[in-house]
């Protein structure tokens, strides 16, 4: 069975306009997925609905075998642990060392007390040093995060989900606040998560051209709707013009 099913999800902030329209997609375990679309397609509001950072409107998400539209507090604790989440500013504590920001992680594993006292095992920091080793920002474990470049800071942002021993990475346009450089390596990251780790990724992305390049299949949306599923091979020109509309050239050539 697929690690995620999608099935009839709809999505409305507002009880009318639906910004999901009867999305069904599902994901294999190990796959890299992308997710394209213009400004406004729904792409963070469908990452948000798999997590159940927002809720669902109406139809199922099953993750790993179980149904998290109806997911209660303990149940949704246990399928965020299991689900780690790269955002687009970061979201670290900025007053916090890199080594603490990737031990938050570890959080929905501990009761309230122990996270209070932030008390971690010695297998739990030897981890976080070696993932942050992988990363190449090991020297920096004792710096504050707000003295770490924005790719650094991206960098202790997949340690610390990937310290979380997800089954399912989501990462909501990882590299938008980012140059050309510094975007290639937390791609080349993300990348080896799935490929080295077997772990599965799901991101959403406003470049196509990245997407073409990293993903073993890419998922257009286009107002809250699929309009294309499929590999790189068989996004053509017209798929990308249903998924952006008349949009498109401007956002190819960024
Ligand atoms: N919390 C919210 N409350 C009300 N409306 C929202 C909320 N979050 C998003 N929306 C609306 O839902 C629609 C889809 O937004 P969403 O952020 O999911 O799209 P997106 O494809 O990720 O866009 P972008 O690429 O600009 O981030 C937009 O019209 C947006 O204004």
């Amino acid at each position: 069975m697929a690690l995620l099913q999608i099935a009839g999800l709809s999505k409305s902030y507002d009880n009318e306009t639906k910004v999901l329209k009867d999305i069904s997609f599902n994901v294999e375990a190990g796959e890299f997925v992308s997710i394209i679309g213009p400004s406004g397609a729904g792409k963070s509001t469908l990452l948000r609905c798999i997590n159940r950072m927002v809720s669902i409107s109406s139809g199922e998400v099953i993750f790993d075998n179980a149904q998290v539209t109806s997911m209660k507090k303990r149940a949704l604790r246990q399928l965020r642990t299991n689900i780690g989440m790269v955002f687009q500013h970061y979201n670290l504590v900025p007053r916090l060392t890199v080594i603490e920001n990737v031990l938050h992680g570890r959080f929905g594993y501990k009761s309230t007390l122990q996270g209070v006292l932030s008390r971690f095992t010695e297998a739990e920091k030897e981890q976080a040093f070696y993932l942050l080793r992988k990363l190449g920002i090991e020297e920096h474990a004792y710096k504050r995060c707000d003295q770490l470049s924005g790719g650094q800071q991206q960098r202790v942002g997949i340690a610390r989900a990937l310290i979380q021993d997800p089954k399912l990475v989501l990462c909501d346009e990882p590299i938008a606040s980012l140059d050309p450089n510094s975007s290639k390596i937390i791609m080349d990251h993300l990348k080896s998560i799935t490929s080295e780790l077997g772990i599965t990724c799901l991101v959403n992305l406003h470049q196509v051209e990245v997407a073409q390049q990293y993903s073993d299949r890419i998922i257009g949306l286009n107002q809250g709707e699929v309009v294309f599923d499929g590999s790189n091979y068989q996004l053509t020109e017209d798929k990308i013009n249903r998924i952006y509309g008349t949009q498109v050239r401007e956002l190819i050539t960024v």
